[in-house]
């Protein structure tokens, strides 16, 4: 497939502002980006979309108006697939209840796991197929995806499964990821963490059903030692590991991360600057949640001190049933701005660019020559109008490899 896109207002690469912009796709990626004005004349005889809307607005010639655009959002960490809500924890929680003590007592993710096992796996697919299209109307082009519901190894399986069936029918790229959640009630954490690094990692690893180990090493969950077992048994059967760090307490996850040359460590609540200062020396992203963050009433992390620190910031919905019911990106980046005191161009970049690197990926989050072409009209002259208007996204249309996609859900 060959197209030229033009009729675009401003567009962000991320890092690059363009007016008047265009670009051509060939088969899924771009070709050439730059001025509508300097089309080369290789491209001139190729069919054409014009991007611009039918709404009233500044320039618009023919009753139309040219309109935004910016890369196609990734989102790096979610647990999209779950059975049941945990409406009632929010309320308790909103009343001052701590998710630390619900998770002791049996709540909190105990309850999605209970309510996990009991829905099939074709109920896990349609559910978690819905919340899919909802962010696809977010602009949400390519989203990871954990297990960490099941917690025994037929359950971790079984919502692998779930998400391998997700990547084979969404619209989105989809990257899988066995996550180690919390040791099973019942189970001594030794014969779990046994049964995790010597039996589930080398079934994943040999299925292809996971491209990535994460553990959640905080309290209540794993310890930095069973955590580094089962980072280095994901290593070592050649998996991308990532960390779910320093959330609740400061456990050490930060660095341990840093030191595994793992893909990002997740949250970052209780972060240091030591912790980031690791961080920007290995490379490894550095993903804030903002919606556990803010919603948990934990402390916003220091998006700014860690992005000057040198860190390659990422922002993720962490959607889940618990921490973060939290189905917008973009809400996610305008807390950053007003909590972590990013600029607008800075937290697009986070949840572009920088969160495609969470996924070990150079060719997603980017408008730019040899990247997917995929890509988000704003229904604005203005690119970045989906941060300034909190709680209603100004979204056209949303392109993945070059074709606009279908079902955008209702938001
Ligand atoms: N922190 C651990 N895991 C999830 C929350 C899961 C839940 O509460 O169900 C998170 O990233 O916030
Ligand atoms: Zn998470």
């Amino acid at each position: 497939m060959k197209q030229v896109f033009t009729g675009i207002a401003e567009l962000y690469t991320p890092r690059q502002r363009l007016e008047r912009a265009a670009f051509a796709v060939q088969d899924g990626r771009f070709v050439w980006v730059g001025a509508e004005g300097s089309l080369p004349e290789e491209y001139r005889g190729w069919p054409r979309t014009d991007l611009s809307g039918r709404s009233e607005g500044p320039s618009a010639p023919g009753g139309r108006r040219y309109l935004g655009v910016v890369p196609g959002i990734v989102d790096a960490h979610t647990h999209l697939v779950y059975g049941g809500d945990r409406l009632g924890e929010y309320l308790k929680r909103a009343r001052g209840e701590s998710y630390e003590a619900i998770l002791a007592a049996g709540g909190g993710i105990y309850s999605t796991v209970r309510a996990t096992a009991l829905a099939s796996e074709e109920e896990l697919y349609e559910l978690a197929a819905a919340r899919a299209a909802l962010f696809l109307a977010q602009g949400v082009t390519s989203l990871e995806v954990k297990s960490g519901y099941g917690l025994l190894p037929e359950a971790e399986l079984k919502m692998l499964r779930v998400i391998r069936r997700l990547g084979e029918t969404l619209p989105q790229r989809v990257f899988p990821t066995l996550l180690a959640h919390v040791v099973p009630k019942g189970w001594e954490r030794e014969k779990y963490v046994a049964m995790f690094t010597a039996e589930l990692i080398p079934e994943v690893a040999r299925s292809g059903l996971a491209e990535a180990v994460d553990v959640f090493c905080d309290q209540g969950a794993f310890t930095l030692e069973e955590t580094r077992r089962i980072l280095e048994a994901a290593l070592s059967h050649g998996l991308k590991i990532k960390l779910h760090a320093e959330q609740i307490a400061h456990t050490g996850a930060t660095k341990l991360a840093a030191e595994l040359g793992a893909l990002s460590a997740d949250h970052l609540e209780q972060s240091t600057p030591g912790d980031w200062q690791a961080l920007a020396k290995s490379g490894t992203v550095g993903t804030i949640l903002p919606g556990a963050a803010v919603i948990l009433r934990k402390p916003f992390p220091d998006a700014r001190a860690m992005w000057d620190a040198g860190v390659r910031v990422a922002i993720a919905t962490d959607h889940n049933p618990g921490s973060s019911p939290l189905y917008s990106p973009w809400l996610g980046m305008q807390l950053t701005l007003s909590l972590g005191r990013l600029s607008a161009e800075e937290a697009l970049i986070a949840h572009t660019e920088h969160a495609a690197l969470a996924l070990g990926r150079t060719d997603l989050g980017r408008i730019e020559v040899g990247a997917m072409a995929d890509f988000v009209v704003v229904d604005s002259t203005y690119a970045l109008e989906p941060l300034y208007r909190w709680g209603n996204t100004p979204i056209d249309s949303v392109y993945i490899e070059g074709e606009k996609a279908k079902d955008l859900g209702k938001v």
